[in-house]
């Protein structure tokens, strides 16, 4: 797998940044750049999501950064990474669905913000990146997780489009409970020492409020081409 330059060159090593909030677009853009480009992809989200299934499915007290922080390194995550079919386990029990349930979604700011569990995971997405060819989304991968990665966007959208959005994917959700729940994320996300929400200095801001999938993807495409 590689990327190819338009002169037939393969590229190899490439690392595209995905970051931004909840809802502007991370997963869908970085599937779709990866899907056409033949690169892997890596949702750290996903990574995070899991861990906090795993320590609610363990009882850990969440109000106890200590435990959180002592149990951290116990659960073993793997991660498939087909932008077709990604997938995200622990100990070989199949997550994807419980992930994205309101428990987990409820807990993960506080997990996410516990520094062992991301001393963990940085390492382990460092890992999976490797050589490269890869799309990695999340919070802080231009900034923390991949800081020389070739290009690093960071997708932005209104507070109402990115409700508006996941409020249509969850049944039985309005966009208040949404547009609370994600300020509320935001919030947590962005207060920690270590703000993951913040933007890399060299990436490229995109706001996806008044742009569709095909749009966001073929601009993205359009900066790894100029950068290639
Ligand atoms: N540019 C866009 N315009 C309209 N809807 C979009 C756009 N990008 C993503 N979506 C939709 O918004 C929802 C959230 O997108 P997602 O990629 O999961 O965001 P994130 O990973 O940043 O949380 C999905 O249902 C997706 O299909
Ligand atoms: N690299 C990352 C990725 C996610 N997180 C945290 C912050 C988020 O609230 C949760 C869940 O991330 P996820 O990308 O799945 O969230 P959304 O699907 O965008 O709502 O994990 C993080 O701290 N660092």
């Amino acid at each position: 797998m590689g990327f190819q330059r338009e002169q037939g060159e393969a590229v190899t090593g490439l690392v595209v940044a995905m970051d931004g909030p909840s809802g502007s677009g991370k997963s869908s853009a970085s599937r779709g750049v990866a899907k056409a480009l033949g690169l892997r992809y890596l949702d750290t989200g996903a990574m995070y999501r899991a861990i906090t299934w795993w320590v609610l499915r363990e009882g850990v007290d969440l109000t106890d950064p200590g435990m959180i922080a002592a149990r951290a390194g116990e659960p073993v995550l793997e991660m498939g990474t087909d932008p077709g079919a990604p997938t995200v386990a622990v100990g070989g029990v199949d997550v994807a669905g419980p992930i994205r349930g309101p428990e987990v979604t409820g807990a993960v700011s506080a997990v996410s913000a516990v520094p062992e569990v991301r001393r963990r995971l940085v390492a382990e997405q460092r890992a999976i990146i490797g050589a490269g060819d890869i799309v990695v989304e999340g919070r802080d991968i231009g900034t923390v997780v991949a800081p020389d990665a070739l290009l690093k966007v960071y997708l932005t959208a209104s507070a109402e489009a990115r409700a508006l959005r996941r409020a249509a994917e969850i049944a039985g959700s309005s966009v208040e409970a949404q547009q609370a729940d994600m300020a509320r994320r935001d919030r947590l996300d962005s207060t920690r020492t270590a703000d993951p929400l913040a933007m890399a200095a060299d990436a490229v801001e995109l706001d996806t409020t008044v742009l569709n999938l095909d749009e966001v993807i073929a601009e993205i495409l359009r900066l790894i081409k100029e950068r290639t």
